[in-house]
């Protein structure tokens, strides 16, 4: 039996401020709830998917849910669907197939036998979609959230630093990357090799103001913060909503101006096939049929543009978000082909602990609905928000060149630089 506080049984009411939010974009709303975390919150917790999707920003903490293994999202999540029945104090059933129940938001590592978990905060605001009301998710009698009138802080003087001889032990490992991938007797054909560079502000860094100006900035991404990972990523794993599966896959890369070489270059065109066939091969076992594939087409972001391809399809009766997130993932998108002979090479050669970088990030309802993104263009931040982590990766192929993906690295890392200075 879990130990359950006295409040943990959570009340959705309407937000004092819906009627005057139902109308702002995903950013603006995000702005606004952002006003209303109460000082003393380093970690909040967030989700804002972009054009006027799911919006949620919460903190503290009612229940969390840790798994690891083999399909952990999904055996996290059941515990957490099992708890909303005996926790919720809403009108309806919160496990019914479109109820509007609690929300658990989460993360999990790239590495499967390392603990995620899904959480769910003691105080939610959540927006299904642009246009409709905001809820206030919270235990009965907690007071109407108020802008804690928040002084604007002066800019943090930072730090960033990169592993002495980092840049040599990535030419190290892609070199002996590329001779795996180019040997016929091994069955290796991309490995994505990924490295970190570390920050430190000369105060703690407010993870609000980062969160802000992701998404003010990244507004074709989904903004995320789970226990101090905080990023905008642009790539997809799984969107479950009304029996409709979507996804968004990316792999191959270039910087603005260089663009024209993705849909042309035989390399960045492989790259992307494989990542695409990462997930294709696996859309039955995950109770997916008819998709429909559109790509590869440019996605233009700030500061890279990648081949992208969106997936759409049916959803099978009785699969939730997290059992397909199960299923997808790790894609050859930041993992490899094949999955389990990348992943043993991954661990070999990269010499760097993911954490939740590149994992699973998202948020499920009690019905099964959610959505999961990769945990890309991110810091983990440490206790105490002093320093963090940025990571970035890129695949490898035979012909790929050090300098050129350490690049890629620095680009895929350069949003989040800027971001903490808003921290
Ligand atoms: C691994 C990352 O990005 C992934 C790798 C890409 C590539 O190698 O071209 C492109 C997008 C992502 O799928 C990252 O951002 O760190």
């Amino acid at each position: 039996m879990k130990d359950v506080a006295p409040d943990s049984t959570l009340t959705p009411r309407l937000a004092a401020a819906s009627d005057d939010w139902a109308g702002l974009d995903s950013a603006q709303w995000l702005g606004a709830a952002l006003d209303l975390v109460p000082d003393d919150v380093e970690r909040p917790w967030a989700w804002l998917a972009p054009n006027g999707g799911p919006a949620v920003l919460g903190w503290g903490e009612t229940a969390r849910f840790e798994a690891s293994g083999a399909g952990p999202v999904a055996s996290a999540w059941r515990r957490f669907r099992d708890w909303a029945r005996g926790h919720w104090n809403g009108a309806d059933d919160p496990t019914a197939p479109g109820a509007q129940g609690p929300v658990a938001l989460g993360s999990f590592p790239f590495d499967p036998s390392r603990n995620g978990f899904l959480v769910v905060p003691r105080v939610t605001l959540v927006r299904a979609a642009a246009g409709e009301p905001t809820r206030l998710i919270a235990p009965a009698g907690e007071p109407e959230p108020r802008s804690p009138g928040r002084t604007r802080q002066d800019a943090p003087r930072l730090e960033f630093t990169t592993a002495p001889g980092a840049e040599r032990a990535w030419a190290r490992a892609i070199d002996a990357l590329r001779a795996v991938l180019a040997d016929p007797e091994r069955a290796e054909e991309k490995v994505v090799l990924a490295r970190a560079v570390d920050a430190r502000a000369d105060r703690p860094l407010d993870q609000t103001g980062v969160l802000d100006w992701l998404a003010r900035r990244f507004t074709g991404c989904w903004v995320y913060a789970d226990d101090g990972l905080v990023g905008a990523t642009p790539e997809l794993l799984v969107d479950v909503h009304e029996g409709v599966f979507r996804c968004r896959i990316l792999a191959g890369t270039r910087k603005p101006g260089w663009t024209r070489e993705l849909l042309t270059d035989p390399k960045e065109q492989h790259e992307h096939a494989l990542a695409v066939a990462s997930v294709t091969a696996h859309l039955e076992r995950a109770g997916l049929s008819e998709p429909r594939l559109r790509g590869p087409y440019l996605l233009e972001l700030p500061n890279v543009t990648h081949l992208a391809t969106d997936i759409t399809a049916r959803v099978g009766p009785g699969r939730s978000a997290a059992d397909v997130a199960d299923v997808l993932y790790p894609t050859a998108a930041i993992c490899g082909t094949p999955r389990a002979e990348a992943f043993a090479r991954i661990m070999a050669v990269e010499h760097l602990d993911r954490g939740r970088f590149s994992g699973p990030v998202g948020w499920m309802g009690a019905d099964g609905s959610g959505q999961w993104g990769l945990a890309l263009r991110c810091a983990q931040f440490s206790p105490g928000s002093r320093r963090a982590r940025l990571f970035a990766g890129a695949g490898i192929l035979p012909d790929s060149r050090a300098e050129l993906e350490w690049d890629e690295t620095d680009s895929k890392m350069a949003p989040m630089r800027r971001a903490l200075a808003h921290g």
